[in-house]
This record gives structure tokens, sequence and C-alpha cells, in this order.
């Protein structure tokens, strides 16, 4: 089997060589899919592996636009269309300054597995750009994204591509693309999801990720008759998902410990209540602060630069922050300290021998194509509002996007059950997420 996996990532390696994230994605993905295929003959001879890892379409372009001092910048876009076997290509747009086509490819592959495991009907795709939001005015932050979508529209449409959010890209970003889209098409359409209310968005779509990241863990503690009550959470990040994340699990009796930024972590040993939770979103959303902030405000808590927060002790750990931001020590770290379960509300947080760790340790873990499958899940939910002109209540699409999260645990375990009666969430969401969309593309034949 070795062999096979060895041969096969030697082909990917021969294109995307200069990849890491993107080899890095698609491995753990070949470790466990291939021995699923060897085993099921309507795959044999079909190159199915092959074509899913090759992007349906790359695009890539110059954005133009000028800042406040009147100067002209550059940046570069990009939109990859991966996968369309099961539906319209669905996924986020970033906004940071590390933004690659690597990067993207891993997170447009991630996304194909992941939009197939939500149940609906959404292809994968994932973009964004070089552009770095970090201490830009409103104005500058509307031009850029204005000029972005100049071009970007002719390649999107409510049944081609639905883009929506990611790092760096927020209800303030997805407004002023919204706007330059429907100027240039002159069509009010359901074209880019996490709207505002007023004009299309979903109720409960900028909490879904992060609720859906807890549900998650909710349903895999539950396996083991266990469950968020009274539990110390470790979270990174300090965005839309490990905001939402916090406040589903401070709702379900948990306490929550950490915050964290690119320039290091808090640690609140009296936990992160509610009302600190609404200081550290006016801090993130509103003012556009740094996370050390929140030590000058409770001065209890202590702020670690330069430092990420899986030494602190804990129960259950939330990467809810970026790609390769917790190592194999770090996870080694968390083990020894006694935690329980992982659940990644981020994209690829923990590296190949973070999981190994984790894996070895035969603790609870999830990755993130299946546990922060809620936002994207929700987005979905947000698609079939807009088609039938009607908008859900927050407790009917809360509902909805819970069912789907049990859903995705349930397929986990159909997929990812060990002899031993242990769960490979890994296996589980890898097999789970490629038989639905293998199966269309053997339906649809070679395209
Ligand atoms: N927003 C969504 O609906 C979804 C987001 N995700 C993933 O969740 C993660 C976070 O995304 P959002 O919360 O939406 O973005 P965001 O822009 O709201 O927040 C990102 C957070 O990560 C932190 N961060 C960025 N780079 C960092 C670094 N090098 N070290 C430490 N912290 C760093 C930022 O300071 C910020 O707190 C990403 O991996 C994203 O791909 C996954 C599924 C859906
Ligand atoms: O809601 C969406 O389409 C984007 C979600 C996303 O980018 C992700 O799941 O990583």
């Amino acid at each position: 089997m070795k062999n096979k996996i060895d041969a096969f990532m030697d082909l990917v390696k021969e294109r995307n060589g200069h990849e890491p994230e993107f080899l890095q994605a698609v491995q753990e993905v070949a470790e466990t899919v291939i021995p699923y295929i060897v085993k099921h003959d309507i795959y044999h001879g079909k190159n199915i592996l092959l074509r899913m890892v090759e992007p349906e379409r790359l695009i890539s372009f110059r954005v133009s636009w000028v800042d406040d001092s009147g100067e002209i910048q550059v940046n570069r876009g990009y939109r990859i269309q991966m996968n369309s076997a099961i539906g319209p290509y669905k996924g986020g747009l970033r906004f940071h300054p590390t933004v690659n086509a690597s990067i993207l490819k891993f997170l447009a592959f991630e996304q194909v597995f992941k939009n197939s495991l939500t149940t609906l009907p959404m292809g994968g795709g994932k973009g964004g750009s070089d552009f770095d939001p970090k201490g830009k005015s409103d104005n500058e932050i509307m031009r850029f994204c204005h000029a972005f979508m100049t071009e970007l529209y002719r390649h999107i449409g409510h049944n081609t591509d639905v883009p929506a959010g990611d790092i760096g890209v927020g209800a303030r970003e997805i407004g002023f693309m919204f706007g330059m889209y429907k100027k240039l098409n002159n069509t009010f359409t359901g074209v880019l999801t996490g709207k505002g209310q007023s004009w299309g968005g979903s109720l409960i779509r900028p909490e879904a990720t992060g609720y859906g990241t807890v549900y998650f863990a909710e349903s895999m503690l539950s396996t083991q008759s266990d469950s968020f009550k009274g539990k110390n959470v470790v979270i990174s990040g300090s965005g839309n998902v490990a905001q939402f994340a916090a406040e589903k699990a401070i709702e379900l009796g948990a306490k929550v410990l950490t915050f964290s930024d690119s320039g290091g972590y808090i640690h609140d040993e009296d936990g992160i209540d509610t009302d600190k939770l609404k200081f550290v979103m006016h801090l993130k959303n509103e003012k556009r602060g740094r996370i050390s902030e929140y030590v000058d405000k409770y001065p209890n808590a202590k702020y670690f630069a330069g430092k990420r927060p899986w030494s602190v002790k804990c129960d259950i750990a939330l990467p809810c922050a970026t790609q390769n931001e917790l190592n194999g020590e770090e996870a080694k770290q968390l083990v020894d300290n006694g935690c329980i379960c992982v659940s990644e509300g981020a994209n690829m947080p923990s590296t190949p021998e973070a999981i190994h760790e984790f894996q070895n340790a035969k603790i609870l873990f999830a990755p993130g194509k299946a546990s922060n499958a809620g936002g994207v899940a929700t987005s979905g939910l947000e698609m079939s509002q807009n088609s039938l002109r009607l908008s859900w209540t927050r407790k009917e699409v809360d509902a909805r996007l819970k069912d789907i999260m049990e859903d995705i645990h349930d397929s986990c375990v159909k997929y990812g059950k060990n002899e031993d009666g242990s769960i490979d969430y890994i296996k589980g969401a890898n097999i789970a997420g490629f038989v639905k969309v293998a199966d269309a593309m053997l339906a649809q034949g070679v395209i």
C-alpha cells in the first residue's frame, strides 16, 4: 500500500513540487483514500484521485488600486475552481499577505471534501489575494474590494461559483464586493454568502463555523458519555471562528482560557465570560486592535508575546487561527497536560507530526474538513434561502446546522471506525467526502 501512495505522491510532486501546503493536504487524503480505492473495484482504472488534485480552473489576476496617499498599489488576486462534480464551486476568499497558489490550492482541495460532507450540493473552490488588510482605512478596504471584484465578477455567479469570507474577509468586505458585483451585472443574486441580514444574508452564518466546531466536539465527547460542561478550553485565534467557538463553549458550561493573534496569546485563569467575550468582539471587529490589549482591560490575565497557547493545561483544544499553528511538540504537551479532545476550527491547523501525536495517544481528534464545515453548510442554507426568496428564523437555521454537524459526525463514524471500535475521524472524513464526489465524477464520465 505504501508503494501505491508513494507512487501517487510522486506524480503529484512532479507537478506541484513547489507547493508545500498543497502537498501536505493531498498526502493526508491519499493515505486514507488510496487504501479505500484499492478495495473498491468501481474506482479502478479511473484515475479519480489524480483528477481531483488538478483544479478544474485556476484563475490569477492583477488587482490595482489607489491607497489613501494617492499611490497606486498592485496585488495579486486568485480564484481556484477545484471541483464542480456535485454543485457550483463554493468556498471563501482570504485576504492575507501569505496568500499564494499553494495555500489556496490546499484550501480549495480541502473544501471539496468538506462541502461533500455537508450533504448539500456544493462543489469546492477558494480564492483571495496577498492584500494585507491590517492597518488599512475603511476607504482603502473598499477600493481594494471593488478593484478585486472588477475582475472576479466574470468568473462567478449564483449557479457557477459562490465565494464567501475567510481570514481577512468578513461582513464589511463581503458588502463592498457584493455592491460592485451587483453594479457590474445589474442583477441582485446570491452570488456571495455571508451577506448582511437586510440584503440576503442568513441568520447564524456569522456564528456557524465556531458553533459547528463545538457541536462536532460535543458529538465526539458524547461517544464517551462526556460533554463540554465544566471543561477547560484553550482556543487559538480571536477572529470570527474563535469568537463564536468561545461563545458556544461558554454557553455549554465550559471555561474558556485563551485567545491569540499573530502577536501572541492571552491567558485568563478566571475564564473568559460573555462580558469579556463582548470586549474581544468589539476589540477585534470594530476597533481592529491587538489581543494584547485584553490585559489592559483585565489585568488579572497575562499576555505572552510571540507565543502560542498550547502549553496552557486544558481538557479541550480548539485551534481556530490558521494552518500549521500547532506542531508535534505542542501536541505532545497538550496530551501530556491531559487534553482529551481537539476539534479544528481552522483549516489544517495541526501539522502531520501533531496529528500523529493525537492519534498515538488515542484522544478525540477532528480534522477541520469535518469539524469546521458548519460555516460552509450555513452558506449552503443561505443559498437555499436566496433561491426561495425566504428568510428562516435563527432557531430554524441553528437546528439545521446542528443536524448537519451530527450527520457529518455519523458519516465519519461510518467510514472511520477501526477494528478496536475507536474512530479515526481523518479516515472517516476523507473517505465519506471522497465517495460522494467520486461517484458523481464516475457518473459524469471523463470531463
Ligand atoms: N470564517 C469561516 O466561516 C471559516 C473559516 N475557517 C478557517 O478558520 C480560520 C480562521 O478564520 P476566520 O476566523 O474566519 O478569520 P479571521 O480573519 O476572522 O480571524 C483569523 C484569526 O487568526 C489569527 N491569525 C492569523 N494568522 C495568524 C498567525 N500566523 N498566528 C496566529 N494567529 C493568526 C488572526 O489574528 C485572527 O485572530 C482559518 O483557518 C479559516 O480558513 C474555516 C471554515 C470557515
Ligand atoms: O462559506 C463559505 O463558502 C466559505 C467557507 C470556507 O471558506 C471554509 O469552509 O473554509
